[in-house]
């Protein structure tokens, strides 16, 4: 099977200006996302892994900055979009699924208001198609009773619920790309794992391709097709994989799953 290249990242560099000068957050970030696959993003905190998704989107914090490279999302630079162009693309062709999702929900309106604002925003339908299709996503992500929850404020869900909830809403624009920044973290085990599996059904299903940002290298490695290690804002080593767990290449790879692993071997002496 052919794979479809939806976004080339080419030579990012980010810079963060200070009052004195301007400091290098990402140094030649390369990668590119396909149709259909998972694309995941693992290092130490502070490597530079959710600046890069920010950039994407164009959502870099003040003070920050693409200097160079592109971001090409089917052969179209982002970098030359206006704002309202960005904005088009955010959510329509792009969604984003951050790890706390109660700060992506305004707590005073309801789930079905969330819903119905975003599918009005980006597509031509009544509010009665919009609560059908609410519905419709909902039960795609295995919600039970749709029609109460449109009806329910974001804080009357559990955090598992309204990750849920926040794909959902995602995922009914049908974007081409998700990007996932640590989207199990806030989660329990149970939870995690539904969500995962929730992830690699839209991807065999829609096609979609998904970035997948994790400090979890076993939902790395439930999900990923491919693997990229970032250390102090560069990709260090780019693998399928099993490549990148079993022939880890880069030393920094090594001392990163080695860490990981002495802290799983440190866990299971203190519960012996
Ligand atoms: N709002 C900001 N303004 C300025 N610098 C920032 C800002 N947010 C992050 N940085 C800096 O950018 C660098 C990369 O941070 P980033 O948040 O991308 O790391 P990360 O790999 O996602 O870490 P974590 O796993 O902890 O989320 C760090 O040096 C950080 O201090």
């Amino acid at each position: 099977m052919t794979t479809q290249s939806i976004m080339t990242v080419n030579d990012l560099h980010v810079h963060v200006s200070t009052d004195h000068c301007q400091v290098p957050i990402l140094n030649g970030v390369s990668f590119d996302l396909q149709a259909g696959k998972v694309f995941g993003l693992v290092g130490e905190s502070g490597s530079g892994k959710t600046m890069t998704c920010l950039a994407l989107v164009n959502l870099l914090p003040n003070k920050s900055k693409v200097v160079r490279g592109s971001i090409k999302l089917k052969n179209k630079d982002l970098r030359n979009l206006s704002a309202s162009e960005m904005r088009q693309i955010r959510g329509k062709e792009i969604a984003m699924i951050m790890q706390n999702p109660m700060s992506a929900f305004n707590p005073v309106v309801t789930i079905g208001q969330h819903f119905r604002e975003t599918l009005r925003t980006h597509l031509q339908v009544t509010q009665k198609q919009a609560e059908e299709m609410a519905i419709a996503y909902l039960e795609l992500m295995q919600l039970p009773r749709p029609d109460l929850l449109l009806k329910q404020y974001p804080f009357q869900l559990s955090g598992g619920m309204l990750q849920r909830v926040m794909i959902a809403i995602a995922v009914s624009l049908q974007p081409s790309i998700i990007i996932a920044d640590e989207p199990t973290t806030a989660l329990d085990a149970t939870n995690q794992l539904q969500i995962l599996d929730q992830l690699n059904m839209l991807r065999k299903e829609y096609n979609t391709s998904i970035l997948l940002v994790s400090h979890d290298l076993g939902a790395i490695a439930y999900l990923a097709d491919e693997v990229a290690v970032m250390n102090s804002g560069n990709i260090v080593e780019r693998a399928p994989v099993s490549t990148l767990f079993n022939r880890p290449s880069h030393p920094y790879t090594k001392a990163l799953l080695e860490s990981r692993l002495s802290l799983s071997r440190k866990a299971c002496e203190t519960l012996e």
